[in-house]
């Protein structure tokens, strides 16, 4: 399929949707909902699993799989920890033609699931840290409008359940797994987001305090979390009888963390490179990172440029580069250009018999459209250099996008005017949940209420005497507000 049929800027929901199919990264599946994950988006996930899997393997974390399945009365265990959720639980009530005894939940997330099994497991402090990571998917029955990789009935994620002796051990490991979504993000998609604590309303509810990366997406004026480190504190210790023999011969309970990223991290990167030739691919997860198209002309032999362009691909493999040729006979060059446009690869190499004749070849980046002519002598160089200059431009551009929409406030007035304007706003809060309840219920629309997105750990100066924008109280922190996902 070439070419768009909506633009970026007039029709958002209708062009991502429009991307994210003619990249071939998704497939559209006959439940809402439910999404089939194509190479070009799995790929993308396997990158940023092999990234963050060699991370945490530093922290000791050690791989497991558990269940897919819970017991009601497992699930049921902590009331205010499940209250909200219950309705996008999904059950299991038949095999085949007969009824289960009792219905069994497909995981939502995995808490109930391994607690039981941490409390057998975890004796004395010897039995400390104890460290899970699984890889797998988990799935809520959501009603709200279903968005691929965003917002999906089913999703992959890692999630991350740790248990230590002491409170300190547990804040430090919240920070560096939130430092190794900051980089996910930063590093790899290119997409500038902020660390920040969420408020007492909008953190995890079975937890001590949430921690989260926030990204932002300029054409919607939304913020979207991009991941979660919670402190669960003694919380799931006290319900689930996780306690160990401390040193001096009683009992104490554990301090546990658990902490996930997921495949809604691929909608956030499509939503902020994407242009109106379609998906626009940071290099370090670009499942192809150069495609080498050969540019035949009339009578001219292709077969030595088709030759070229193979010990072009070879060559850049060899340097680890991952790059490959489109030598199908049935399509034009110029066809192939808006392909490998649509699919975002981040550099395409153009070889015809001029540049055989000179020893170059034409390069063209894909995030600004730039072409230079390169010796082939210095091509392994020069690819690399132009893949660091695009991944460096992708999330240079997004961070410049993402602060101008930055706005802030310091009254109700202005607030309201921001958000109409789809800002990323900055206000002071007098951090009273009351007033967080009352922003929504005033903000409420067909676009969603307004929230506190997190507590930014970046606090600009709050003067003496500053207040709060909507309750007039005195200010104790900016907080960052908005629509969101
Ligand atoms: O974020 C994380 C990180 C990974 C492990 N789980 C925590 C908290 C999950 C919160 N949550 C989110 N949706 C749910 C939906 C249904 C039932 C329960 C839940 C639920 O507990």
């Amino acid at each position: 399929k070439l070419g768009m049929a909506y633009k970026k800027d007039d029709n958002f929901g209708e062009w991502y949707s429009e991307v994210v199919v003619n990249s071939e990264m998704i497939e559209y599946y006959d439940i809402s909902g439910c999404y089939i994950l194509r190479p070009w988006a799995m790929e993308i996930w396997e990158l940023l699993k092999e990234f963050f899997d060699a991370e945490i393997k530093k922290l000791k974390l050690k791989p497991y799989y558990f269940p897919l399945f819970v017991t009601e009365n497992v699930l049921q265990k902590e009331k205010d920890h499940i209250e909200g959720f219950a309705p996008e639980v999904a059950w299991v009530t038949k095999s085949g033609k007969s009824d289960l005894e009792a219905p069994i939940a497909i995981r939502p997330t995995s808490e109930t699931v391994m607690y039981p099994y941490f409390s057998k497991w975890i004796r004395s402090h010897r039995d400390l840290p104890l460290r899970c990571n699984q890889w797998c998917n988990v799935v809520r029955w959501e009603f709200s409008n279903p968005t691929p990789f965003i917002r999906s009935r089913e999703f992959l994620w890692q999630e991350g359940h740790t248990a230590f002796a002491t409170k300190e051990e547990a804040d430090e490991e919240v920070l560096q797994i939130l430092e190794l979504y900051r980089r996910i993000y930063e590093e790899f998609l290119a997409v500038p987001v902020s660390k920040g604590r969420k408020s007492e309303m909008e953190k995890f509810a079975g937890g001590l305090y949430t921690t989260s990366v926030e990204a932002f997406i300029p054409n919607t004026g939304r913020g979207v979390q991009g991941a979660t480190s919670h402190c669960l504190g003694q919380n799931f210790a006290k319900m689930f009888d996780i306690t160990f023999e401390n040193d001096k011969g009683s009992r104490s309970m554990v301090w546990q963390n658990s902490w996930a990223y997921t495949t809604r991290s691929i909608g956030v990167m499509v939503m902020t490179h994407g242009d109106d030739k379609g998906l626009v691919l940071p290099p370090r997860v670009a499942p192809l990172q150069v495609i080498v198209i050969p540019v035949p002309y009339k009578d001219v032999d292709t077969t030595a440029i088709v030759n070229e362009c193979k010990k072009t691909v070879e060559t850049l493999e060899k340097a680890g580069i991952r790059a490959d040729l489109d030598t199908r006979a049935n399509y034009s060059p110029g066809w192939k250009y808006s392909h490998w446009e649509m699919k975002g690869v981040p550099l395409r190499i153009e070889i015809g018999p001029k540049d055989m004749a000179n020893n170059q070849a034409r390069v063209v980046r894909r995030d600004n459209g730039a072409k230079a002519d390169i010796p082939t002598a210095d091509l392994v160089e020069k690819v690399n250099g132009l893949l660091d200059e695009v991944q460096k431009n992708l999330f240079e551009t997004a961070k410049q996008k993402r602060d101008a929409c930055l706005k802030v406030v310091n009254t109700w007035d202005e607030f309201i005017v921001a958000l109409n304007d789809k800002k990323l706003i900055l206000a002071p809060w007098c951090d009273e949940e009351e007033v967080e309840k009352d922003v929504k219920a005033r903000t409420k629309g067909d676009l969603g209420a307004a929230k506190t997105l997190c507590t930014p750990f970046e606090q600009p100066d709050l003067p003496e005497g500053t207040t709060c924008f909507a309750s007039g109280k005195p200010a104790k922190k900016w907080s960052f507000w908005g629509r969101s996902y």
